[in-house]
């Protein structure tokens, strides 16, 4: 075993150990849900009959019973260009379910927030909490018992993490994530960054800058970008959760309508009444979650999955933490460079080999556990293919051995950094994520002296008359999850790029979040504990020294002792009210940590 497998094994083999309580209780409870749960075979007849008494030409089918019922959970909404190819998602479902005797029904429909409407907006403080309300939502649909598998339809940034965490409660069920693919490439990430640069420092007007925008977003589809929509399809292809190779396909094409047909009889074909029963609660278990990680790092995925993929662990009865990241993170090494970690997009990464290529040299180097229990056949081998259109469907064929555009994607022997770039950064400051896949690494150390703000308007006003300049590391704190929701601080992006671009020595700090789609300028992120929390950042000051290093994984306050000792916190903003905020106080109040998946729903339900 090479040396980087045998870190792979060790962060997998502490992980298992750590977990075993709670993993145990997890497959007791999801074993009683299989022999005693809520489910057609134990329904009275009047619970039946109002569970199919709409379901028209599937009628007879449902109420016979003896074959599958697919439980649909569907994100579908206009707001997310991801999700709008759901709309008929549903009816195709049911005609690709009778071809092979079962039914489909939808379960019930979940709440999809779209993070690039609600960027830099008041609506992005729910965003973390909408994870947890598609978490809730799910348990609704699939309470209901009709389903002796699922089908979830949904792509973007909660919403995976919030469907598979609902799903995880249902871990009996064979299940399977069906997604809708990328939109085709439209103006290129790099040139819409520029426009943005270019309105920021007034030298283009707003005409200009919505012209480069709708040339960016045009249509139908996941955006572009290797944001968190994209590392969720990538990570749902090396837990083995999607039928191989559906992540990157573009919507409204054959080979799509194909993919949805096979993912949709592949449920029907895996449920307990069959010789092969993949329950989802067996898939996702210690290998699967490394092999999300592993994945995460190599490709340069969202660091919002530092915080996602802790809360998924923990619905399974997996506890993963920030080191066992740090730890893979040394060794796993970055072999995919797509927007912002590098210029291509999603398509690009796809015409280059995409996941087919990165699963096979990964494989190959030991750093991904290809025994684990997948959705398809085979295991995670079958995922280093390609779906490939024939005459009656589909077929799969080997990926290529070596990737097709060494600009986007290299080998583990030959890649493009040496190390995952996401790491756990700590000192005095506390414990943040920090993500170097995207920052030059002569950047990778800064000190310098704090800007402290509370609020984004703010440091964009305070960029624009011209009084935040020169060497700073920007401290915005009170944005965690018991603030105020702990929001993207994506606008944050281009006022301190330009900075940066300009030749000063820029950095963030915050217990806020960053976008996937953020890059280049270093930040330590998702510090905690959060201000409000108690947290240090709660007593810095303007003027304070700072330095954050992802060379040497620390973040600390270079003020004396005594003067420190001398701070008292800062007082909070005033609590979030309007567009809803108030709804989620609750949430706000009950979030545990960042490193724990910041969600009072897993704190108060004791997972
Ligand atoms: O984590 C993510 O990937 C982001 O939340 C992404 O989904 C979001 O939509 C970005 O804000 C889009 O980028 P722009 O805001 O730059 O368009
Ligand atoms: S990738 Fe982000 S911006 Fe694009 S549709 Fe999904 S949530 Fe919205």
């Amino acid at each position: 075993m090479t040396e980087i497998a045998t870190v792979v094994a060790a962060v997998t083999e502490r992980i298992i150990e750590r977990s075993r309580e709670g993993r145990t209780a997890y497959l007791d409870q999801i074993a009683r849900a299989r022999d005693h749960g809520v489910d057609r075979s134990r329904m009275g007849c009047g619970n039946l009959a109002h569970g199919f008494a709409a379901s028209g030409e599937d009628k007879a089918v449902i109420r016979a019973g003896g074959a599958m019922n697919i439980g649909i959970v569907t994100a579908y909404n206009d707001m997310l260009s991801a999700h709008q190819p759901y709309h008929r998602y549903p009816e195709q479902m049911k005609l690709f379910a009778r071809e092979v005797g079962a039914t489909a029904q939808v379960a019930g429909a979940v709440p999809a927030m779209c993070d690039g409407v609600t960027q830099g907006q008041a609506g992005m403080e729910l965003s973390l909490f909408s994870r947890d309300t598609i978490a809730m939502s799910t348990a609704i649909g699939l309470s209901h018992g009709m389903f002796e598998g699922a089908a979830l339809l949904g792509i973007c940034d909660k919403i995976v993490p919030g469907l598979l965490m609902g799903a995880l409660r249902f871990g009996h069920l064979p299940t399977v994530l069906v997604p809708a693919g990328p939109m085709p490439s439209g103006l290129a990430n790099k040139e819409k960054q520029r426009v943005r640069q270019l309105y920021a420092e007034g030298k283009v007007g707003r005409a200009e800058l919505l012209e480069a925008e709708s040339a960016s977003y045009h249509g139908a589809g996941t955006c572009t970008f290797y944001g968190t929509a994209n590392s969720n399809q990538m990570m749902m292809e090396v837990m083995g959760l999607h039928v191989p190779g559906a992540a990157f396909v573009n919507p409204g094409t054959r080979l799509r309508t194909e993919l949805t047909r096979a993912a949709t009889q592949r449920v029907a074909a895996i449920g307990w009444d069959g010789n092969d029963y993949r329950p989802l609660g067996h898939c996702v278990d210690e290998k699967a979650i490394v092999n999300a990680v592993v994945g995460l790092l190599a490709t340069g995925g969202s660091t919002n999955h530092a915080i996602h993929i802790p809360a998924i662990a923990r619905a399974a009865g997996i506890v993963i933490d920030w080191e066992d990241i740090d730890r893979l993170s040394a060794v796993v090494p970055l072999i995919a460079r797509v927007y912002p970690n590098g210029s291509g997009d999603v398509n690009h990464f796809q015409a280059a080999g995409g996941m087919a290529y990165v699963i096979r040299t990964l494989i190959d180097h030991g750093l991904l556990h290809a025994d684990i229990l997948t959705i398809a056949e085979g295991g995670l081998e079958a995922y280093a293919r390609d779906p490939l259109l024939v005459d009656d469907g589909l077929t799969w064929v080997d990926g290529p051995a070596e990737p097709l555009d060494r600009t986007m994607l290299r080998p583990v022997s030959d890649p493009f950094l040496p190390d995952g770039g996401m790491r756990l950064v700590q000192g005095n400051l506390g414990r943040a994520t920090m993500k170097t896949s995207a920052v030059d690494p002569e950047r990778w150390t800064i000190e310098a002296p704090a800007r402290v703000f509370t609020d984004q308007d703010a440091v964009l006003e305070a960029f624009k008359a011209g009084t935040l300049t020169g060497d700073l590391v920007l401290v915005m704190r009170f944005q965690g999850p018991r603030a105020n929701g702990m929001p993207e601080l994506h606008k944050l992006t281009t006022p301190l790029g330009i900075l940066q671009d300009r030749g000063f020595r820029v950095a963030l700090v915050t217990d806020g979040r960053m976008s996937g789609a953020s890059g280049k300028v270093p930040a330590a992120i998702h510090v905690s504990p959060e201000a409000l929390a108690g947290g240090p950042l709660a007593r810095v000051q303007d003027g304070d020294l700072i330095r954050v290093s992802g060379d040497r994984g620390t973040l600390d306050v270079l003020v004396d002792a005594e003067t420190w000792a001398a701070r008292v916190d800062a007082s909070p903003p005033p609590a979030p009210i309007g567009t809803g905020r108030e709804l989620f106080a609750f949430m706000r109040h009950g979030a545990d940590e960042a490193e724990r998946g910041a969600s009072a729903m897993l704190a108060a339900g004791g997972l």
